[in-house]
């Protein structure tokens, strides 16, 4: 600290300039010393001429530096010249464009001062320059040549390149703390000087001081990147502001400083820095609402009903940010959006949805209809609980719960049903496309609440497969344009197939050549025929679902007096017709491996959500444009609870496992994942490999067998139905005995399944449906001669197609235990959907546009294309 003291000393008054300082002879070496005493003699009251003493005092300088003008400089001379230099800005001006001057109208104790502070200054920053800084570890000369290279930046041109501020940027906010007490010897810095002489304006100490604030600046800014979300980078945010502010009074140099500094930040971190901002606004605007806006479609996780139609909000349509082209990638040759607007934010590498080859594999359906025989009436309870839950679902099964589902509607009219009237609804399903007719006597035990509805579609809420795909964007277009959805926005196109519950149609979404399967169902036959409950779980179910394997339902609405269901078409066609085109009318064991493989992931899905599929057969394996397989036709599944479960496999007994499973895994008398021999098996299993020491000592103890891990299974293998659903040659035993049944029915067909595709024919069919169903009952299994099948596909059939369910292969650990049998060795189970499939469908006929005419009172709606026109087929 420098201080006057003024004493007195007889008649002599002395003005001492002391100065408390470290030893500088540390800094200047220490080898000569100058030491100057400015005295002012007070001799008989006359005072002498400042000029005269400095006169002599020259004189003495010029003696005793003779040897060296420019030599080290003594220590009480420099502290005068520090002195001097930290009360006085340093200008840097054009008339000393280089090295000391003295110009001739300054007397000659300013000349002295400044040779002075000219010779200490460059001096001190040359030692300095030399010096390390113990604080940082940094050398002083690099923190002296960063501080200048900010200066050099910053007053050079405030205008930069946003690199050249980022470089600063990180500089600056290394510096130590403590280099804010030397800024004037900075100042001195030969090349600082120099390269600060390039503006008269500019003023050298200013910018180092506004650096140096603007260094707390910068670190407020880089904490602001790094943890944007803090309350304190928002109170820095708002600090560092106030020292810009305040950084403006200092000088233009350390304005452009500051800015450069700012500027540098956003250039590095111009995406983080905006949201601070988003976030300020936001804690101001906390507990104000936000002016009402367009709802984001793109953001929400339910489903919207609007003019009637139901759509998950999920999706990615039109997003508030401008959605990228790699957002939306096309992922189908069945859609394609017409509208310029549409296609420029979206990605003009849309196929074209309109196939030219005309081919019919989907209209080949078989147009004779059966009638199914009328099934024994089976009692109507149900063992399920009866308020089951699925998830975070709840069934209500309140008897007299009113159904008025908003999206049951038509034209403003809500239907109301009593849930009673599903109760007693049993009856059989009459009509079907198929050979196989689907037997829907359908225990309606349970109604489904409102609030289950409602939770049910936001679950479904997010399709993260299908998130891309253009058909969302169109129907979610469709909706924000008009503001609901009808049939008046699709141009039916053929009719694909007749179910009991209604009729699918394709058709075209009007403006987009969008390609949909539309199933329109007549509500008021719906009611009259008590199948509505059938309608109502297939939408439901719909509406949950979120697997490759499985439909997308992109919409629902009720138009008059029809309840619409915008579906995923699938062009390939059915595996029933697919089977009956191969060479001996049955597929080939890869062929067919790879069918049921996704048909077992599927159904491993639906369990997994409560759903018992219960009406597996190859009409309802619809085949994509992909080639792979989609699983359609919920109306007869059963919804029930799903509890996870740990199943040890100590309680699956091993004989029971050697029953269910041959090969390797049965020898191992284990169907942990653990114990199975094949490598495909281990490589896929996740549990991991090391054992601890422990564990490894009680693996010795046991008799070096690997005591097999717990597996938590989450299928609903306790469910029970009584109601007689299915199809006659793929009913499971336990349905048709009346035992009530489980998941395990659908165990069942899934043997069934692998049979048909292989050997081209159920293994139980009789001439009639009632010799089928003894059959089932009570014919052992057997396996034709040709076409030739491998073992390991008949011993997984036979597991399969055990009687009894509880000793049938699925029926603990469900889908696990299936996938786990050596018929499919070596299958990659999650790549499976990225496998080849054994064939892609071909291009298909999309037929000629149908037309809506009229319906005739109380009959089952349903189109048919004769020109131009549409008939309605009664039925
Ligand atoms: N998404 C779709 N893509 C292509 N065709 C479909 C699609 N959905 C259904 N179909 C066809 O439409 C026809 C009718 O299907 P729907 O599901 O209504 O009845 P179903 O399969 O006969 O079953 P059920 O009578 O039990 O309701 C089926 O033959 C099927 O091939």
């Amino acid at each position: 600290m420098n201080h006057l003291e003024m004493g007195s000393s007889g008649g002599t008054s002395e003005i001492v300039e002391s100065v408390e300082e470290p030893n500088l002879d540390n800094y200047y070496g220490g080898s000569k010393t100058l030491r100057i005493k400015l005295k002012t003699n007070v001799q008989d009251g006359k005072c002498h001429d400042v000029e005269d003493d400095l006169g002599k005092l020259l004189r003495t300088i010029d003696l005793r530096t003779s040897s060296g003008a420019l030599g080290p400089m003594s220590k009480p001379g420099l502290d005068l010249l520090q002195k001097n230099a930290l009360k006085k800005p340093i200008k840097v001006g054009a008339s000393r464009p280089s090295g000391i001057g003295i110009s001739e109208s300054v007397t000659l104790k300013q000349a002295l001062r400044r040779l002075c502070i000219s010779q200490a200054s460059e001096m001190a920053a040359m030692k300095r320059l030399s010096k390390p800084i113990s604080l940082s570890g940094t050398s002083e000369a690099g923190t002296i040549k960063k501080l200048y290279a900010s200066v050099v930046v910053q007053s050079s041109d405030s205008s930069l390149p946003i690199n050249g501020g980022q470089r600063n940027l990180v500089e600056i906010s290394i510096m130590p703390e403590k280099v804010t007490g030397i800024p004037s010897k900075k100042a001195t810095v030969p090349g600082q000087v120099q390269n600060s002489e390039s503006s008269d304006n500019n003023v050298v100490s200013s910018p180092l001081s506004s650096v140096l604030n603007s260094r707390k600046v910068t670190k407020i800014r880089i904490q602001d990147v790094i943890n944007p979300t803090s309350e304190d980078s928002f109170e820095s945010q708002s600090a560092a502001v106030e020292t810009e502010k305040k950084g403006k009074s200092i000088s233009k140099a350390s304005i452009s400083s500051s800015q450069a500094v700012a500027a540098s930040s956003k250039g590095m971190v111009s995406q983080h820095l905006t949201k601070p901002v988003h976030r300020n606004k936001a804690i101001r605007k906390k507990g104000k609402p936000e002016p009402a806006s367009a709802p984001d479609v793109s953001t929400k996780h339910s489903e919207v009903n609007i003019g009637g139609v139901t759509v998950p909000t999920t999706k990615p349509c039109c997003p508030k940010e401008p959605v990228t082209p790699a957002c939306i990638t096309p992922t189908t040759k069945l859609c394609r959006l017409k509208e310029p607007s549409t296609a420029a934010c979206i990605t003009a590498t849309t196929k074209s949805c309109r196939p030219k080859e005309p081919t019919t594999p989907a209209c080949t359906m078989p147009t004779t209809k059966t009638r199914r025989p009328k099934a024994p009436a089976t009692p109507a309870t149900s063992t399920l609980n009866s308020a089951a839950v699925i998830g975070k679902e709840r069934i209500d099964t309140g008897a007299n719960k009113t159904l008025s589902s908003p999206n049951i509607h038509g034209s403003g009219r809500a239907i109301g049903v009593k849930s009673s009237e599903f109760s007693r609804s049993r009856e059989k399903g009459e009509c079907s496309h198929s050979s196989k007719s689907s037997i829907g006597d359908y225990s309606s035990s349970t109604s489904i609440s409102e609030e289950s509805h409602q939770s049910g579609a936001s679950s479904k809420g997010c399709r993260p497969h299908m998130s891309k795909d253009l058909r969302w964007v169109a129907i979610h277009q469709i909706l924000i344009q008009q503001g609901s959805l009808g049939l008046r926005n699709f141009r039916l196109l053929k009719r694909l197939g007749c179910g009991d519950i209604g009729t699918v149609y394709l058709a075209e979404l009007a403006g987009f050549e969008c390609l949909f399967a539309l199933k329109i169902m007549d509500v008021e036959f719906l009611v009259s025929r008590k199948k509505m409950l059938r309608a109502q779980t297939e939408r439901e179910i719909l509406q949950m679902l979120d697997h490759p394997f499985l439909p997308t339902l992109y919409a629902h609405f009720t138009t008059e007096n029809l309840s619409c269901l915008v579906m995923e078409f699938c062009p390939g066609g059915d595996l029933h017709v697919l089977r009956q085109r191969q060479p001996c009318r049955s597929f080939t064991e890869p062929a067919a491996r790879f069918y049921v493989a996704e048909v077992l992931l599927a159904l491993e899905y639906l369990h997994m959500l409560g759903v018992i599929y219960r009406d597996l057969k190859p009409e309802n394996i619809l085949v994509r444009e992909d080639g792979h397989i989609m699983l359609s036709d919920f109306d007869l599944s059963l919804r029930c609870s799903v509890s996870p479960t740990l199943v040890r496999s100590s309680s699956l007994g091993t004989q029971e496992s050697a029953k269910k499973l041959s090969g390797p895994c049965a020898e191992n008398s284990c169907i942990d994942p653990l114990c199975l021999r094949p490598s495909w098996v281990q490589v896929s299993c996740f549990t991991p490999r090391l054992l601890s020491s422990t564990q490894e000592k009680t693996r010795k103890e046991i008799g070096g067998q690997v005591r097999p891990l717990p597996q938590l299974v989450v299928e609903p293998t306790d469910a029970r139905s009584n109601s007689f659903v299915g199809t006659h040659e793929y009913l499971a035993p336990e349905i048709i005995r009346g035992d009530g049944h489980g998941s395990a029915v659908d165990w069942w067909t899934f043997g069934i399944l692998l049979y048909e595709l292989l050997f081209g024919r159920t293994p139980f069919r009789g001439p009639g449906n009632e010799e089928t169903l003894a059959n089932v009952v009570s014919q052992s299994l057997k396996f034709p001669e040709n076409p030739s099948v491998s073992f390991h596909a008949k011993d997984l059939i036979r597991g399969l197609l055990v009687k009894e369910p509880e000793n049938r292969l699925g029926s603990v650990k469900g889908a696990a235990e299936i996938k786990q049998h050596t018929f499919f060795d070596g299958l990659n189970w999650a790549l499976i959907r990225c496998a080849a499939p054994p064939e892609t469908p071909r291009t298909h006929d999309i037929g000629t546009p149908l037309m809506l005419r009229k319906k005739k009172e109380g009959k089952c709606l349903d189109f048919r294309a004769n020109g131009e026109d549409v008939e309605f087929e009664l039925f």
